[in-house]
């Protein structure tokens, strides 16, 4: 599984918006369904290497860009075989059935499937689950599978989670990537995806992670020029020395850890507690951690009033998370959250949408960039940007990862740039370094050399 990264991803509304925009622009809705059709045909052809091919078209333009794909096909010299589930319900896609001149045939007398089978059948207009008796009849099929834009029967905002009775082998995007792309549980069916342009200009504000720069450093950096990282941490001491090494190796060029003990690596300053107060004053501090290892109490409420009151960019975990809620928005401040699944729920309850709008909606609320994660992790700022993070690496389910998260977030943070780039550039620098770890990846691999 796989998506193009930094690819844009649109709703169904805002692919309406960008296609009215693109016909106002003077390029006419049948020459996008051509172009369309075109990388379904050239994406089918590569798939089936010579095999015969069937393609099933529903009645909307999804089902448009199918006949066109089996026009193209056929031109070509493909085997190509169409099935239909009725008339086409579209002006366009009446057309497009009209240009293809071979047989079309009933989706329930199609016999088993073939080699490779083109699902054209629903893409982002489909309005509820699709009917129990068209679902038998295509989980029967057998083959390869080419989804076009999105495996037909799942939503394309990613609100619902209905899940489609053809699994992708692969997903050919139109236009831009959508929501269930990039969304459990529907990412998981849409196999490799790839992204058609199709002379569409998507708005770029969502879009998938951008592949990971290197960040070497330049002849003028020094120590605290790259970032200075203050990491308080609670009683689980483990916790947020996986965090100060985390930032170290994610490129702070100082790491401060309160108290003497479990610093992971020997680069790490660990003070005392006493002076957590006065290193908060310090100007060269350019991020503050709270939240690995630190469970609720007064002691972290403490905590992390004092690095509010400081007015310092914050990286909130866990339960530090749920202790600045009250505080967060009240004044302009840079500051990222990392919040599990659960750790989101229990601080934004109500929350309702699909995870992108729940994590926008929780951005708006606190004013602050939100690294909700998980498998999809999804990022979101206050002014509406959002990367999206699927797939990641499944090595990073277990424990600690999130602490090392933070860390790393600390010194992207601390580096001075925008927030969301920062939480962007972290969750990037972990993905790729459990990726090159892999099998049996524990969390003190990824503080490792
Ligand atoms: N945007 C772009 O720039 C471009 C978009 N293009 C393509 O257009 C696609 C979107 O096309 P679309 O809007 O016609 O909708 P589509 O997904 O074909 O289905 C709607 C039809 O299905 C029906 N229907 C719905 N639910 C149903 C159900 N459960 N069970 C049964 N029927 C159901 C619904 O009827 P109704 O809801 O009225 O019953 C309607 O007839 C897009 O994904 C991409 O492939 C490209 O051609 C070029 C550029
Ligand atoms: N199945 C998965 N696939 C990819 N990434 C995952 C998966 N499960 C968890 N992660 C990532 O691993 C990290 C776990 O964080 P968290 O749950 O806070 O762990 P901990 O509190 O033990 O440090 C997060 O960055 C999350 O996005
Ligand atoms: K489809």
């Amino acid at each position: 599984m796989s998506v193009p990264a930094d690819a844009p991803v649109l709703t169904a509304d805002a692919m309406r918006a960008a296609e009215a925009a693109c016909v106002a622009a003077g390029t006419t809705l049948a020459e996008l369904m051509e172009r369309a059709g075109a990388a379904v045909a050239d994406t089918a052809w590569r798939m089936a290497a010579g095999a015969p091919i069937l393609i099933l078209c529903g009645p909307g333009n999804n089902g448009g860009d199918g006949y066109v794909a089996a026009r193209r096909l056929a031109e070509r010299g493909a085997a190509v075989r169409v099935a239909a589930l009725t008339d086409p319900a579209t002006e366009l896609a009446r057309a497009a059935r009209a240009a293809w001149t071979g047989a079309v045939e009933a989706i329930d007398a199609v016999p088993s499937g073939a080699p490779l089978i083109v699902d054209a059948l629903f893409g982002v207009g489909l309005s509820r689950p699709i009917a129990d008796d068209l679902a038998a009849v295509l989980r029967r099929l057998s083959g390869r599978v080419l989804a076009v834009d999105v495996p037909s029967g799942i939503d394309s905002d990613g609100g619902a989670d209905w899940m489609p009775p053809l699994v992708a082998d692969v997903t050919l995007a139109l236009g831009a990537l959508k929501p269930a792309h990039v969304l459990l549980p529907t990412a998981r069916s849409c196999g490799r995806v790839l992204l058609a342009p199709i002379g569409i200009s998507a708005d770029r504000a969502m879009r998938t992670l951008p592949r990971a720069p290197s960040q070497v450093p330049g002849p003028a950096m020094h120590k605290f020029s790259r970032g200075m990282v203050l990491v308080f941490g609670g009683p689980m001491r483990g916790a947020a020395g996986l965090a100060a090494a985390a930032a170290l190796r994610a490129g702070a060029g100082y790491v401060v850890l309160d108290g003497s003990e479990s610093a992971t690596l020997l680069a790490i300053i660990a003070e005392s507690d006493e002076k957590f107060g006065e290193r908060l004053g310090d100007p060269r501090v350019g991020a503050v951690v709270i939240g690995p290892g630190f469970p609720a109490g007064e002691e972290l409420l403490f905590a992390v009033e004092a690095a509010l009151d400081s007015g310092k960019p914050l990286v909130l975990d866990a339960a530090a998370i749920d202790a600045a809620l009250p505080r967060l928005s009240e004044t302009p401040r840079k500051a990222i959250l990392t919040p599990h699944e659960g750790e989101f729920a229990r601080a934004f309850p109500g929350a309702y949408g699909s995870k992108i709008d729940r994590a926008k909606a929780a951005a708006t609320r606190t004013q602050a960039v939100v690294v909700y994660k998980g498998a999809d992790t999804i990022i979101a700022a206050p002014d509406g940007r959002v990367a999206a993070a699927w797939p990641g690496s499944p090595w990073l389910a277990t424990a600690g990862t999130g602490d090392v998260l933070a860390g790393a977030c600390g010194a992207m943070l601390a580096r001075g740039g925008d927030a969301f780039d920062a939480a962007v550039a972290a969750v990037g620098w972990h993905i790729a370094r459990a990726a090159h770890i892999g099998p049996g990846l524990v969390a003190d691999d990824l503080i490792r050399d």
